[in-house]
């Protein structure tokens, strides 16, 4: 198997060394330093789940365009943020008759069509994580959250291409499983990470130390409400996924109070287990990056707006992130 990973940062380079290490061939497609420090050293995994560590060896290497990679691509996982995915799409004009499957982790709703604008239905696949990764340096890995991921036919369907590509991440050390409603599970994180993202970008927080006091507790369970409220109006229901991270059924299900309680008590096991993180937005905002907001809260809100769900909360945070995002590069 040969799995590109276009957009090669955080969490691509994670999952192409699980994928590596699981038996795959890896091919990265990354920014040129990371590439070269790749190239010479191999991948080094570090923070809480890293170990300390070189991920290297015959099988996995760098490049710095699409363009460059050699032979057809079993699977293309697509990492770039959002606001790259215009260009990402551009440049994978060369190789598209080559790609026989195409997913993506990026965080949001909306990119598995643009995906499919360029490749077709036929060749996409759904996929979804908490893994939680940084990169610090070009070479450099950490890796700080560990938790399922799901992959799944958008068709409800069960296939080979599917399990295949599950089995060798497992392989590789992940949990994973695969599902007949990645639409829910995708949604599901969609709302998971519209809060925490939020939370995260508004008190600029960690996850855990802002969600274990009171304040950051309520913020974060009223995004999740507005949230399960879009989905439901859509006639999705929340499902039990990520339970280790996010509860976000039982969230939506419990008074404010009690759901309040609840996301406390699983931050603070997350806060002592020394996950004192935050969310990939947020760490955008700190490097005074262009965040993910449009993509995250801003559609969370257009789409319960178009629905008729009121989502205040999402909506006050969106306007002050976006405020920030504005003055970003
Ligand atoms: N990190 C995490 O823990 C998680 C992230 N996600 C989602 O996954 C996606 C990726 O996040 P993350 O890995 O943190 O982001 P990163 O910024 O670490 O990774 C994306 C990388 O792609 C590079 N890039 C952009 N365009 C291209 C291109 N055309 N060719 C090659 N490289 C390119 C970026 O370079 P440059 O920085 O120079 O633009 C960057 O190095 C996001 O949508 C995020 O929301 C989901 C779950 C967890
Ligand atoms: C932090 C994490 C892993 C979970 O909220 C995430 O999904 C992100 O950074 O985008």
């Amino acid at each position: 198997m040969h799995l590109v990973v276009l957009g090669a940062g955080a969490l691509g380079t994670l999952f192409g060394v699980k994928a590596w290490e699981g038996g795959a061939r890896v091919t990265l497609v990354a920014r040129e330093a990371h590439a070269r420090a790749i190239n010479e050293k191999g991948v080094f995994l570090t923070g809480p789940l890293g170990g300390d560590r070189y991920a290297s060896g015959e099988g996995l290497r760098a490049v710095t365009d699409i363009a460059q990679v050699e032979g057809d691509i079993d699977y293309l996982l697509v990492t770039v943020k959002d606001k790259d995915m215009a260009t990402a799409l551009e440049s994978v004009r060369p190789v598209r008759d080559r790609v026989k499957t195409v997913f993506s982790f990026q965080n949001g709703i909306t990119h598995e069509e643009r995906l499919a604008e360029v490749f077709g239905w036929e060749k996409v696949i759904g996929g979804v994580t908490i893994e939680g990764a940084d990169m610090p340096a070009p070479g450099v890995i950490e890796y700080a959250l560990a938790s399922t991921s799901y992959f799944g036919e958008f068709d409800g369907s069960r296939s080979e291409r599917v399990e295949a590509l599950a089995e060798v991440f497992r392989r590789g050390g992940m949990s994973i499983e695969t599902i007949t409603e990645i639409k829910v599970a995708k949604w599901t994180k969609f709302v998971q990470i519209c809060a925490a993202s939020g939370v995260c970008g508004a008190t600029r927080l960690g996850y855990a130390p802002a969600v274990r006091t009171l304040a950051g507790a309520q913020l974060y369970v009223h995004m999740v409400k507005e949230g399960v409220a879009v989905m439901r109006a859509q006639g999705l229901e929340p499902g039990n996924y990520f339970i280790n991270v996010a509860r976000i059924k039982e969230v939506g299900n419990l008074p404010l109070v009690e759901a309040v309680e609840l996301v406390r008590t699983m931050a603070e096991a997350l806060y002592q287990k020394g996950f004192h993180g935050n969310t990939s937005l947020a760490r955008d905002l700190e490097r005074g990056k262009k965040t993910e907001v449009d993509a995250l809260m801003g559609t969370m809100y257009r789409i319960g707006e178009r629905l008729g769900v009121p989502t205040p909360t999402v909506r006050a945070v969106y306007w002050t992130i976006k405020a920030a995002d504005e003055y970003a590069r």
